[in-house]
């Protein structure tokens, strides 16, 4: 009652209407509804049922919040482009990874920091990391893959890309402080979207605390990546946090850094939070689909057993090998149409803002979610069959408008990570696809998920593996 009066009065008397739909109960509104539906993977058909009910964009309550829900080209963009929507996260998050994370700043600061950021992560600096990515890979899947029978796909991804954040973005080598990180990581990650009551017991307080031994560690590593820079023993270049510590303000190498301490911090627990299930997710299911599609999976071999001919002798693959595997990227693409790891995002209205005809108060929350998007038959033909030439440039068929494909989301949040996702899925893709196959585990259903928050497989995707041809050693390895 509370929150409905108080929406009332925060609102002035409206120029355009509301957006159709019910805000339903007080503080609890259709929460409960939209997280059942996550939870027996529903969800989708749960707010599709709204856009049949009350078309692209209605009005609902959300975690204790008045809230629009968009879907659609037109709305996506709207959320992407407005200077007046602000990002939203839970308070969890924000406690748990750091107020000065990407994800909370706006306008200039935002800018500043993702612009620091983008720099490390862009195409010219990110081609001299295939190599490493290749090492962590075949690493892992030598101790990992090699001589089992069986594996269960998803935490196996998920140590994988921790692993290869750890070396690209904060140079760490195997063992020490990287073993004690991932430790701290995966207590963190266990509160994060918990309800923020810091008592004793509960996740949010053992999360927080996780967070705190990560921080150290972290703090730990800038002070060293600092010494080793003014000593000459590195160069800015050998990852995210030797480059952002060198950064400085405008006037050349006597100026101000460009980034403060905690912001390194923050950044890179960020980083690795939104980086590593992404990905695996995305990996994951690029297998499971695999597992049920011989003819996608043959073409895919063909692609990489021509680029793996001329490395007989174990040599790493390089930027422009990544750059002929189209056709695995367009199975990556498609996977991420059909279940986007992310499920959605809020945002938060600074200001009155005006969509498709209807007023957002200024205060409300602004939900958008990729997966309808998606899966409009309008704009994707027979969208719930699996077609990677829906994303070959060359083919006959017009390419989806723009703000239809946003599992990377778009505009200036797009995500940064992009390009090192593409990357790390390629050469994981290559060695997968050169050297085993594999079957789901017996009694294993083949088309279900929840989320949890992100889409995670019956079980975690156990497969039975058949052993194609050896790995070799990466070069340098005893
Ligand atoms: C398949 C893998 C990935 C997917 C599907 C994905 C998806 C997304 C999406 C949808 C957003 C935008 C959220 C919004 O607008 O509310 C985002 C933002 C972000 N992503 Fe990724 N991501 C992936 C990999 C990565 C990686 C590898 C990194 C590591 C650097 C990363 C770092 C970030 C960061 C820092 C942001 C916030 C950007 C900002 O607010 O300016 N992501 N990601």
């Amino acid at each position: 009652v509370y929150l409905a009066g108080r929406t009332r009065s925060a609102s002035p008397s409206p120029r355009r209407g509301l957006p159709p739909g019910s805000l339903g109960l007080p503080l609890v509104g259709q929460s409960l509804g939209l997280l059942r539906a996550m939870r027996r993977n529903t969800a989708e058909r749960w707010l599709q049922d709204r856009i049949d009910r009350y078309g692209p964009v209605s009005k609902l309550s959300l975690f204790g919040a008045p809230t629009v829900f968009v879907a659609g080209p037109a709305a996506n963009k709207v959320v992407f482009l407005s200077e007046a929507l602000a990002p939203k996260q839970p308070r969890s998050l924000a406690t748990i990874i750091g107020r000065r994370n990407v994800l909370e700043l706006v306008g200039d600061d935002h800018r500043r920091v993702r612009g620091a950021l983008m720099q490390f992560l862009r195409p010219d600096m990110l081609r001299r990391c295939v190599g490493k990515i290749d090492g962590e890979v075949r690493r892992h899947l030598a101790d990992r893959w090699a001589g089992e029978r069986a594996v269960t796909v998803l935490p196996l991804m998920k140590t994988l890309t921790f692993d290869i954040v750890a070396t690209i973005l904060f140079g760490l080598d195997r063992g020490g402080i990287r073993e004690q990180l991932a430790a701290a990581f995966a207590d963190m990650l266990e509160g994060i979207w918990s309800v923020p009551l810091d008592l004793p017991f509960t996740a949010f307080r053992r999360s927080l605390r996780a967070s705190a031994r990560a921080r150290r560690l972290l703090a730990a590593t800038v002070r060293e990546k600092k010494a080793s820079l003014e000593h000459g023993r590195s160069f800015p270049s050998d990852d995210l946090i030797s480059y952002l510590v060198s950064l400085r303000h405008g006037d050349g190498d006597g100026g101000r850094p460009l980034l403060t301490e905690e912001e390194i911090i923050d950044n890179s627990i960020v980083s690795l939070t939104a980086g590593h299930d992404t990905s695996a997710t995305l990996m994951t299911f690029m297998i499971r689909h695999l597992a049920n599609d011989p003819t996608t999976l043959a073409a895919m071999a063909q692609e990489h057993d021509e680029i793996g001919r001329s490395k007989d002798g174990g040599e790493a693959l390089t930027w422009e090998d990544v750059a002929r595997m189209k056709l695995t990227w367009r199975v990556a693409q498609e996977t991420l149409r059909m279940v986007p790891p992310v499920f959605g995002s809020f945002r938060r209205a600074l200001d009155d803002v005006d969509l498709d005809g209807y007023r957002i108060p200024r205060g409300w929350q602004v939900f958008w979610a990729p997966c309808v998007t998606h899966m409009d038959p309008a704009i994707y033909h027979e969208p719930i069959k699996f077609e990677p030439s829906r994303f070959d440039s060359q083919a006959a068929a017009p390419p989806p408008p723009p703000y239809s494909f946003v599992a990377f989301g778009g505009g200036p949040r797009i995500c940064p990570g992009m390009e090192l996702a593409r990357v790390e899925t390629l050469v994981t893709m290559h060695y997968l696809v050169r050297h085993f196959r594999w079957r789901l585990c017996r009694g294993e259903k083949d088309d279900t998920f929840v989320r949890d928050p992100l889409p995670s497989p019956a079980n975690g995707l156990p497969v039975e593996l058949d052993h194609v041809a050896p790995l070799l050693p990466v070069r340098g390895d005893s």
